[in-house]
């Protein structure tokens, strides 16, 4: 076991500004020094030419400092040891943090369509199953999980992303023996090729994105964990110790200002509201900050508390963090004057990260089914060599299987004959002879169930006398005392039935169905009649209280002492429900509970409903994603190309909805001159009644035939009357044919901005493929739209049909002689975007039959 300090390291990202000034790097002291004074400072300095004495001037001291570092650098320099530890059997975390766009997922993930520029965790895949290859006396298994903590909730990055947002929320649990901290219900695959491998980092990877689309969450705005378990055993089978390690890839999400944030999104043109991106801030923010708070603690001298179960994140990382782990961390960094905050926030925090220690060793643990085989493999080999003793020593009666019944009665005759013997010649005679350590224990048993029947026969016969003694002097059969044993006459029965119990030997060497004591009768419904129920028995439902008024204790409960039977909840947990709703209600508080922090977590399907994803999607133009930044396609470019896209490959999907925002257009318009009419119709009734009204005020009253005064309409009031009821019914019409074309002029609004969505994801979808390019730079061309079968197909080529076999065997071939080991690779891209191609694909279907149902 050793101790050791996190390793920190420091990568800067190319730029071509680098604040050279206000960065100093000393490679050889693997030092930055950071000269950063603050605004008012430098205002102050340049006002009064005189320096304050605020400090200004930061040095940082690293393991290592890398600028303008490649990719193999930070994986053989740095990454590559922590890969070996958890092939060797000590785990490992290698962690980036930084702010947004300093390069956490370029050093982590790397360009996926990129080879040289793969990052650590595709070079990991490749190191262990170098190993697991080429270590044939060792059997490994290797099992994979994926998440993404986003906004304090976890999903798993290996299911749809639609089976996530029906789930509820993952539990972190620890399992002290084996893998240590885990998250159960996370979906883990087991690995046989480094390829299988990659297919699920990419695919990984490419739910991310997904989820970035249905969700409307944006990937680098979660933290990802990408974790690789390897168990190990000898094949030889000789040894049943396991050993257990895991590799933690973690990708944190920027660590920058809310400002910023806001910031950042706005030029991305990200389309959601500023109250989301306040919220994911918030919670990443605090993660971060509930991360520093736990290397704080950690890095002083006697680490008290430490605060891991305040985030996900550091719950999941508790033991990469001060635990049993071999934990690197690499800071990123933009090295430009107008990211020097976040510099210098990412510094501190790798700074205090230098002070953590982690203990490491190997976890080893015995493998139960190993250990059986190794017990029984023991056990044959005792038996073996007993049996060669016992012809040595001539002891060929010797067993070592159980007694059966019938020996043990003969053991028991042998016993009684022994006992019976009169003088030391007749109990020489009959002392059973001695043979093995396994018959004298035999003996031994049998003869205490002798005592114990003699002691248990002494007692009741001291009972039945004493009771024979009482009112009606000694029982006899003339008596008409029916008790078992007095009725035949026999008092030895009597003796030998009264207390021998069921199953037990009797001494006619016969199991009897003798006589169960009192206590052992069943409570029956009478013995529990006279008992008075609990509240809770009686108040209860269901099953367990009809077990109550059955009698008998439920299941798995023995009925106490006092005579009441225990109740099956305490009333505590009892409400007005029955238990059930009891279980309901503990379910309820727990979220409540959950929602620590004063923020309670989003409700599965609350926050990323349809509603905020169009929302997101619908915004009027194609949505950010990795194309609105780093050096992607931006604003005017961008716009030119989805003008070119609507007209050129998005052409139908546009003409569709062109056609549909016409018709929801003209459906406008008719419901508006229809509302007109409404509106008319209802002015027109409200003259008409008012004119009724009067007329009816004004004319005479007539007596009728009884006397009494009643109302006689003349013509013009009946005229009107009339002409007041067909307008009734006219406007009654009028307002059903307006409801039913608002209906219509609302489903195909709801239609014109799904297809909008749809224009905008075959836009992504476009670009993302256009992007895939960057094969051809390294000369391997992947074809996105070709099929991926290995046996190949025929796809439609400009130049007509062609063998895409053959193309993909050339392809193939290319890439084997450029370098062997990037054709898993080379396979995994394949995979990634077949995929990603078959989710477009899925994706617009889906919207369809939507729009068509
Ligand atoms: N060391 C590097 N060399 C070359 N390009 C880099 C380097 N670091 C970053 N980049 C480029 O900078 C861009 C942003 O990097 P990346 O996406 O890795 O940043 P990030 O810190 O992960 O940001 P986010 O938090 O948004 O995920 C990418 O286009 C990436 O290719």
């Amino acid at each position: 076991m050793g101790r050791d300090h996190v390793k920190v390291c420091v990568r800067t990202r190319p730029t071509s500004t680098f604040a050279q000034d206000a960065i100093v790097i000393d490679k050889e002291a693997q030092t930055i020094t950071v000269n950063h004074g603050t605004l008012e400072q430098e205002a102050e300095i340049a006002a009064t030419g005189m320096h304050d004495n605020r400090q200004n001037s930061f040095r940082f001291q690293f393991h290592h400092v890398l600028h303008n570092a490649g990719q193999d650098t930070i994986y053989d320099g740095l990454a590559r040891d922590v890969v070996q530890g958890a092939v060797d059997g000590i785990s490992g975390c290698i962690m980036t943090y930084g702010q947004t766009g300093s390069g956490k997922t370029f050093t982590m993930s790397g360009d996926s369509g990129n080879y040289q520029h793969r990052g650590i965790s595709p070079r990991a895949l490749t190191h262990v199953f170098q190993e697991v290859n080429a270590r044939i006396e060792t059997a490994f298994s290797v099992n994979i999980t994926y998440m993404e903590i986003y906004n304090e909730k976890i999903f798993d990055l290996l299911v749809d992303p639609a089976v996530n947002a029906t789930k509820g929320d993952y539990t972190i649990a620890e399992d002290r023996a084996g893998r240590g901290v885990f998250v159960r219900g996370l979906t883990e695959v087991e690995v046989k090729s480094e390829q299988e491998a990659l297919n699920l980092l990419y695919g990984g990877e490419l739910m991310r994105t997904t989820a970035q689309h249905n969700l409307n969450k944006k990937s680098n705005r979660s933290h990802s964990i990408f974790t690789v378990y390897v168990t190990q055993r000898a094949k030889s089978g000789v040894s049943e110790k396991v050993v257990s390690s895991k590799l933690n890839l973690v990708d944190l999400a920027g660590s920058e200002r809310l400002k910023k944030a806001l910031d950042q999104e706005r030029l991305e043109g990200r389309t959601v509201s500023d109250e989301t991106i306040k919220k994911e801030s918030m919670y990443i923010n605090q993660s971060l900050s509930y991360l520093e708070q736990c290397v704080v603690a950690l890095s002083r001298r006697n680490a008290g508390h430490v605060p891991y179960r305040q985030s996900k994140l550091t719950n999941v990382l508790k033991d990469s963090l001060g635990g049993n782990c071999n934990t690197l961390l690499l800071a990123c960094i933009w090295g430009e004057a107008q990211h020097l905050e976040e510099t210098m926030s990412t510094l501190r925090l790798a700074s205090r990260m230098m002070r953590v220690q982690n203990e490491t060793h190997a976890l080893e643990v015995l493998d139960p089914m190993q250990t059986l085989k190794k017990q029984e493999r023991t056990i044959r080999d005792l038996k073996q060599e007993l049996l060669m003793h016992d012809a040595l020593a001539d002891r060929s009666r010797v067993v070592y299987d159980p007694y059966t019944p019938e020996q043990q009665q003969g053991i028991r005759r042998q016993l009684e004959k022994f006992v019976a013997a009169q003088g030391p010649e007749e109990e020489e005679a009959s002392f059973p002879p001695l043979e093995s350590v396994r018959q004298m224990r035999e003996i031994c048993r049998v003869f205490k169930t002798l005592i114990l029947e003699v002691q248990g026969d002494a007692r009741s016969a001291l009972l039945n006398s004493a009771g024979g003694m009482g009112e009606g002097g000694l029982a006899t059969p003339e008596d008409g005392d029916t008790r078992e044993g007095v009725e035949g006459g026999n008092p030895n029965k009597m003796q030998g039935t009264a207390d021998t119990l069921v199953g037990s030997m009797e001494p006619d060497n016969g199991f009897g169905l003798g006589r169960a004591p009192d206590h052992a009768r069943p409570v029956t419904v009478d013995s529990t009649r006279d008992r008075p129920l609990s509240r809770q028995q009686q108040g209860g439902r269901g099953g367990a209280s009809s077990a109550f008024m059955a009698g008998a204790p439920p299941a798995g409960q023995s009925e106490p002492k006092d005579g009441l039977l225990s109740p099956v909840l305490s009333a505590s947990e009892v409400g007005d429900d029955g238990p059930s709703a009891t279980k309901r209600h503990f379910g309820r508080s727990r979220v409540g509970g959950g929602a620590g922090g004063g923020v309670q977590a989003p409700a599965s399907g609350t926050t990323f409903n349809d509603r905020s994803l169009l929302a997101g999607g619908a915004g009027g133009g194609p949505s950010g994603g990795r194309w609105g930044g780093g050096g992607g396609v931006v604003g005017e470019a961008k716009s030119a190309m989805y003008e070119a896209f609507k007209q050129g490959v998005g052409r139908q999907l546009n003409g569709e909805l062109l056609a549909t925002k016409a018709l929801a257009k003209a459906q406008k318009e008719g419901v508006r001159e229809q509302a007109a009419r409404v509106n008319a119709l209802k002015k027109q009734i409200d003259q008409l009644q008012a004119t009724v009204r009067d007329k009816r005020l004004k004319r005479p009253s007539l007596p009728d035939v009884k006397g009494t005064a009643d109302d006689v309409m003349d013509e013009d009031e009946f005229k009107l009357v009339t002409q007041e009821r067909e307008t009734k019914r006219n406007y009654k019409e009028a307002f059903e044919v307006l409801a039913k074309a608002k209906a219509k002029m609302e489903a195909s609004a709801q239609q014109e901005e799904e297809l909008r969505k749809d224009l905008i994801q075959s836009f992504d979808g476009y670009l993302e493929e256009k992007a895939e390019g960057g094969f051809e730079e390294d000369g391997l061309d992947i074809d996105s739209r070709a099929p991926l079968s290995p046996g190949g197909g025929i796809r439609w080529d400009e130049g007509g049909f062609e063998d895409t076999g053959s193309l993909e065997q050339a392809a193939l071939t290319r890439v084997a002689d450029k370098d062997q080991n990037s054709l898993a690779f080379f396979q995994a891209q394949k995979t990634r975007i077949a995929t990603r191609n078959q989710n477009t694909l899925a994706l617009k279907q889906a919207h369809r039959s939507k729009r068509n149902r």
